[in-house]
C-alpha cells in the first residue's frame, strides 16, 4: 500500500484531487467509485474547481457510490443521494443517468444489491475508488465482523457508527439502523483505491489498518492486499504511526499505473462472468437543490 502523509485536510484533499484529475485526463470515460462523509468534502470541492476551470469534464464519467441508508428517500436531506447531489453532481457536468447510488427505498433490497454489483461489472468495473474510514475501521458501511462480506449487501450499522453519524441528524433516534453497502470484494475489484483519513479520531483505525493483522474485525485492513491502493493521511490521523518506519518501509511516491484485468485475476478479484452490457440508467432526473 502506498502511504502519503500530508500536513492537513486541505493537503489531503488536494493530493486526492490530483489522482482523480490524472485519472480523468487519462480516461475521460472513467468509472469512479465515490464516498460520502465529511472526509471527501474537500476532494469534491477541488474537483468542482478543476471542472469549472475546464481542466476536467465529467461528461463521460460513470459513478457508483459506496452505500446508502435503508429507509431514506433520495431527496431526504441526510440520504447519501442528496449529499452527492449537493456536494458534487449538481456542481459538475456529470450526467444524472450515469450516477448510481444503491436505492435505500427499494422494495426488494436483495435484488437491489445483486443488481448493483452486476451493473458495476457491466460498466467494466471501477477505475478509481475513493474511501473514507470509520473510527472502527469500516470502509463503505462494511462494519467489523467475523468474516468479510464479499458483495453489495444489507448491513446492520454498529452502535459506534450510529453515534458517529448522529451529528448529521436531528437526534440519534433518526439515524437509520440499516444500510446497503458495496462489499469488500466489490471494493477490492477497483483498479485503484485511494483511502483518505483526517483528524485524530481516525488515528487508531489508521494504525490498525496499516500495522495490524488483515482481519474482518478491521475491514480497512484488507486494503493491505490491494495491488494499487494509496492511503493519504494527515498528521493528526497519522499520530499513532511511526513516521520514520513509514519512510523506510512504504513508498510515498505516486501510485502505480492502473492494473490490468490480468493483474486483477492474479489476486483473485475477478469480475462476474454473468455481467450484462449496460442497459439500465442511473438515477435519472436530478432533484434540483439550487446549489451554487
Ligand atoms: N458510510 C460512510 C463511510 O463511507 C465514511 O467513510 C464514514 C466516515 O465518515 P467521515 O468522513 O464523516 O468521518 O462515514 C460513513 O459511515
Amino acid at each position: 500500500m502506498n502511504i502519503i502523509i500530508v500536513k492537513d485536510f486541505e493537503e489531503m484533499s488536494r493530493k486526492a484531487a490530483h489522482l482523480f484529475v490524472a485519472q480523468l485526463l487519462n480516461k475521460p470515460d472513467s468509472v469512479l467509485g465515490l464516498a460520502t462523509g465529511s472526509t471527501p468534502l474537500g476532494l469534491y470541492r477541488e474537483l468542482v474547481a478543476f471542472c469549472n476551470q475546464g481542466m476536467i469534464s465529467f461528461d463521460k464519467v460513470v459513478s457508483f457510490n459506496l452505500d446508502e441508508y435503508i429507509g431514506l428517500e433520495p431527496d431526504h436531506p441526510q440520504s447519501y443521494s442528496h449529499f452527492m447531489e449537493q456536494e458534487l453532481f449538481s456542481r459538475v457536468d456529470i450526467r444524472p443517468e450515469n450516477t448510481f447510488i444503491p436505492s435505500g427505498i427499494s422494495k426488494d433490497v436483495e435484488a437491489e444489491c445483486k443488481g448493483y454489483d452486476k451493473r458495476i461489472a457491466a460498466y467494466g468495473g471501477i477505475d478509481l475508488q475513493v474511501l473514507g474510514i470509520g473510527r472502527n475501521g469500516h470502509i463503505g458501511f462494511n462494519e467489523p465482523d467475523l468474516k468479510f462480506e464479499a458483495r453489495t449487501h444489507v448491513v446492520q450499522l454498529d452502535e459506534q457508527t450510529i453515534r458517529d453519524n448522529a451529528r448529521f441528524f436531528k437526534e440519534i433516534g433518526d439515524v437509520p439502523r440499516r444500510a446497503i453497502s458495496m462489499g469488500i470484494k466489490t471494493i477490492m475489484q477497483s483498479r485503484q483505491i485511494v483511502l483518505l483519513a483526517s483528524g485524530k479520531e481516525k488515528a487508531e483505525a489508521i494504525e490498525k489498518m496499516l500495522n495490524g493483522n488483515i482481519t474482518p474485525e478491521v475491514p480497512a485492513s484488507v486494503l493491505q492486499l490491494h495491488p494499487n491502493a494509496t492511503a493519504i493521511i494527515d498528521l493528526a490521523a497519522a499520530s499513532l504511526l511511526d513516521l520514520q518506519q513509514i519512510g523506510e518501509e512504504y513508498q510515498t511516491a505516486a501510485p502505480k499505473a492502473a492494473q490490468t484485468r490480468k493483474d486483477d485475476e492474479d489476486v483473485g478479484f475477478v469480475q462476474e462472468e454473468d455481467s450484462q452490457p449496460p442497459s439500465g440508467h442511473g438515477r435519472g432526473s436530478r432533484p434540483h437543490h439550487g446549489g451554487a
